[in-house]
């Protein structure tokens, strides 16, 4: 049965290493992506000034950012996207419902997610990366050299972007049209308003916001989605999409109803969630972070925010949740972590490494804490089956 299907879970990607090098090419692929960096509309002169004056000004920020968050099994983006479809392949050999046995927990590989997994599961789980290794197209002849019929792609991204989603579904069809025409390629739709997927951000925030050891007005949860140019807002196409979309009852977005607005699916990923909290979420407000210069970008940003929240509305204690990434990253881990933690209590300077989130700044807050995504949490891995599951069986 397993021969017959495959999911590919996709993600954005990271660096081969900190090394420049690494981090220029990793660069040049995903700004050199038309649907990320598009003006000016000609390529040769948006490639010009991608790799000659965005890159060589960004770069070594950027190598030092990653060297921040780097471990010894690499990219945390790429170690627990492994995590994740080892977990997800390991819940797709059990039946439907059974508890998670103790091999689920264990240290995730660093190199292949497929290899072991059971032929009696209900699909074969394998990685991609938008940029750099595991790449789509790799990834893409592993799946066709196995016969397989059926394809699922899973984008992990909960909002439509044509910078994330969009670029990430067009890219496998482009590959799977030109390597395996023949395979079915299904797709899963942005899941911004899922209610699985909203039962599973709540389940990570909860204990975060449950150990609160006395909630108070000056308590704030801000949700930081990532920031998008404005004038990306309304650009939004299915064109060259050639999946078919899988219909789900707890996921409300079609193309026709759901529109493809990455604004409104933000804030009703926000509207549900804070809905599904109750009375456990404190005052909130939400911001875009990990803009680049050179055109107005979804507002308030982040990193101001940050400062005035502290500032001007007198908060002390500060939650952040970064609910557009669904596994924890660069824009999460330095930017947020360490950056974002420093702005807020009010700290200046290399900060990073302080391992307590207070600090008695006195024109900062008091306390800071990231809210980890999802990453390989199970109630994300239960999301994650339930989807394959319901795909499988139709
Ligand atoms: C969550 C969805 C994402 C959207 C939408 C998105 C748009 C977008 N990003 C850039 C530029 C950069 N993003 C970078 C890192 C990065 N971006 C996302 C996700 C989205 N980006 C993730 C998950 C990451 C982290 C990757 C990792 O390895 O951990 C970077 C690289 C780092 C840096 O130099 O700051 C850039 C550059 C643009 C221009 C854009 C939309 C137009
Ligand atoms: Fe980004």
């Amino acid at each position: 049965m397993s021969a017959r299907r495959a999911v590919l879970i996709v993600n954005l990607g990271s660096p081969a290493s900190t090394a420049l090098e690494d981090v220029r090419e990793y660069l040049e692929e995903f700004l050199g992506d038309p649907r990320v960096i598009d003006r000016p509309r000609w390529r040769w002169l948006r490639r010009t000034i991608v790799n000659r004056i965005i890159i060589p000004r960004r770069l070594k920020n950027s190598a030092h950012a990653y060297s921040q968050i780097w471990t010894k099994q690499g990219s945390p983006l790429i170690t627990t996207s492994r995590s994740v479809c080892e977990k997800l392949a390991a819940a797709l050999s059990r039946p439907a419902n059974a508890p998670p046995q103790q091999a689920d927990a264990s240290p995730t590989r660093p190199d292949e997610a497929a290899p072991e997994q059971s032929d009696h599961a209900l699909a074969k789980v394998y990685l991609g990366m938008r940029y750099g290794q595991p790449s789509i197209p790799e990834i893409a002849a592993q799946i066709a050299a196995t016969g397989v019929k059926k394809v699922l792609i899973f984008p992990q991204y909960p909002h439509y972007a044509m910078s994330s989603w969009e670029t990430v579904v067009v890219r496998v069809c482009e590959e799977f049209a030109k390597r395996a025409p023949d395979i079915r390629l299904d797709c899963v739709k942005p899941f911004y308003a899922d209610a699985d997927y909203i039962d599973a951000l709540a389940a990570v925030c909860r204990p975060y916001l449950e150990a609160r050891p006395n909630p108070a007005p000056h308590d704030h949860l801000l949700f930081s989605y990532h920031g998008i140019p404005v004038r990306h807002v309304d650009i939004a196409s299915l064109r060259g999409v050639t999946a078919n979309f899988v219909d789900h009852p707890l996921a409300q977005w079609t193309p026709e109803t759901g529109g493809l607005s990455y604004v409104e699916h933000i804030k009703q990923t926000t509207e549900k969630l804070l809905l599904r909290l109750g009375g456990l979420a404190p005052r909130h407000s939400l911001a875009y972070q990990s803009r680049l210069v050179g055109e107005p970008w979804l507002s308030p940003y982040t990193d101001i925010e940050l400062v005035r929240l502290a500032q001007e509305e007198g908060v002390r204690r500060l939650f952040v949740l970064c609910p557009a990434f669904t596994t924890d990253c660069l824009e999460t881990l330095e930017e947020i972590q360490c950056q974002g933690r420093d702005s807020f209590l009010g700290a200046n300077g290399d900060k990073c490494d302080s391992a307590s989130g207070d600090a008695g700044g006195s024109l900062g807050g008091d306390s800071f804490q990231q809210i980890p995504c999802l990453n390989d949490h199970p109630a994300y891995i239960d999301f994650l089956a339930s989807r394959v599951r319901h795909w499988a069986a139709s």
